[in-house]
């Protein structure tokens, strides 16, 4: 990928649905594989996730939706397919992973979410049917895919806009993967096996880098919730049974009123204390939602967020294909960038040679 323009968000969609399927259930979709093509299983479900998603979205923007379902015409007909080729592919990976427990019942039924999910169904099967289970994956696939694919191409864009941050974090990266001796590694895989628990907990600056981009770049820029009863908010404001409350991260996100002066100015600085992160509550870093239904999956999509950015940035220095042009949002259910994030990735070798050359 060196040198070429790479299109990142297509590619950190990819990566962040291979990555839940495997860890969550325990199946490899190989869609990023470069043997793959546009009709392997893999890729064709993706797509129909992603259309499936858009089309839902459609829902809440177009008042003849029921019409057009009763009708089956344009995006509710096509949202029917694609539904049908999502059911068809998890289906699939319900019987495979039946199968594989049936082969073997001493398995570590632990290894993997469904697989979790499944030995309970063992111990009470008719609390949950294949249906039921079928939501679950759906479920753990929309938490999981497109808000740490969203949060991670923000964050490459903040770097790219940001280069002595960007040099900060790759510092970071390199200086925790490094050998004691300060011995550099060869490849993707020899850093990867540097990557343990605690590797991860010393990338404080990273840490805060992408809480950075978070707080600015809310995967969910909008949220809401529906009062079960009549309530009183903390300002005195009263609600009534039935009433519902929007909440806009991205907007508080950027309120000089919550954050300060330099609300608007990516600063990952503003989370560190003497180099070590303080984090906020989750009422005032809204991002992950807060109280009893707080986002089930940070501590995991920061573990992934941070091994997918020390894979690239021990190697590659990213900029701009277009540096004269700004990222916009384009708001579906998350905070996608519209038109997608076109990146060069310069090796770092390379970079060092020609500033050396320079020299
Ligand atoms: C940067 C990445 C992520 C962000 C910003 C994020 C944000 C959120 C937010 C705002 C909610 C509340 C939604 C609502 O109730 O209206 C939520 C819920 C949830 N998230 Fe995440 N999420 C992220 C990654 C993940 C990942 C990777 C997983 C799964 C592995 C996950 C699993 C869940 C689940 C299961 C819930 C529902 C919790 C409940 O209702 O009790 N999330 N997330």
């Amino acid at each position: 990928m060196s040198g070429q323009v790479i299109e990142f968000q297509d590619m950190l969609m990819k990566y962040t649905m291979e990555s839940i399927i495997k860890v969550g259930f325990g199946v490899d979709l190989n869609c990023m594989s470069l043997s793959s093509n546009e009709d392997d299983e893999g890729s064709t479900f993706l797509k129909a996730f992603d259309d499936a998603t858009q089309s839902l979205y459609f829902r809440y923007i177009d008042p003849l939706w029921k019409l057009k379902r009763v009708l089956n015409l344009g995006s509710e007909a096509s949202l029917k397919r694609n539904i049908k080729v999502i059911d068809n592919f998890i289906y699939d990976v319900l019987r495979t992973k039946k199968k594989q427990l049936a082969l073997n019942p001493d398995r570590n039924v632990k290894e993997d979410i469904l697989s979790r999910f499944l030995a309970e169904k063992e111990k009470n099967p008719e609390t949950m049917s294949d249906k039921y289970l079928r939501d679950i994956i759906f479920s753990f696939m929309i938490a999981g895919k497109d808000t740490t694919a969203n949060t991670l191409c923000w964050f490459f864009y903040m770097l790219c806009k940001n280069p002595l941050i960007q040099e900060k974090v790759a510092q970071e990266v390199i200086d925790c993967t490094c050998s004691g001796s300060g011995e550099n590694h060869a490849n993707t895989n020899d850093i990867l096996a540097t990557i343990t628990d605690e590797t991860l907990q010393k990338m404080q600056y990273l840490h805060a880098a992408l809480t950075e981009t978070l707080r600015l770049y809310p995967v969910t820029p909008m949220n809401g919730r529906c009062a079960m009863e009549d309530d009183i908010l903390p300002d005195g404001h009263i609600i009534k049974k039935g009433e519902e409350i929007s909440y806009l991260a991205y907007a508080m996100g950027r309120m000089r009123y919550i954050w300060g002066e330099d609300a608007e100015i990516f600063r990952p600085e503003r989370w560190l204390k003497n180099g070590v992160f303080q984090p906020e509550s989750p009422f005032k870093f809204i991002s992950f939602h807060a109280g009893p239904r707080i986002c089930l999956g940070k501590e995991f999509a920061y573990r992934q967020m941070k091994i997918f950015t020390i894979a690239l940035l021990h190697f590659f220095h990213f900029k701009l294909a277009d540096e004269s042009k700004d990222a916009i949002y384009k708001v579906t259910f998350t905070l996608h960038m519209k038109g997608g994030l076109h990146l060069r990735a310069i090796p770092r070798t390379t970079q060092t040679n020609s500033r050396q050359e320079q020299l």
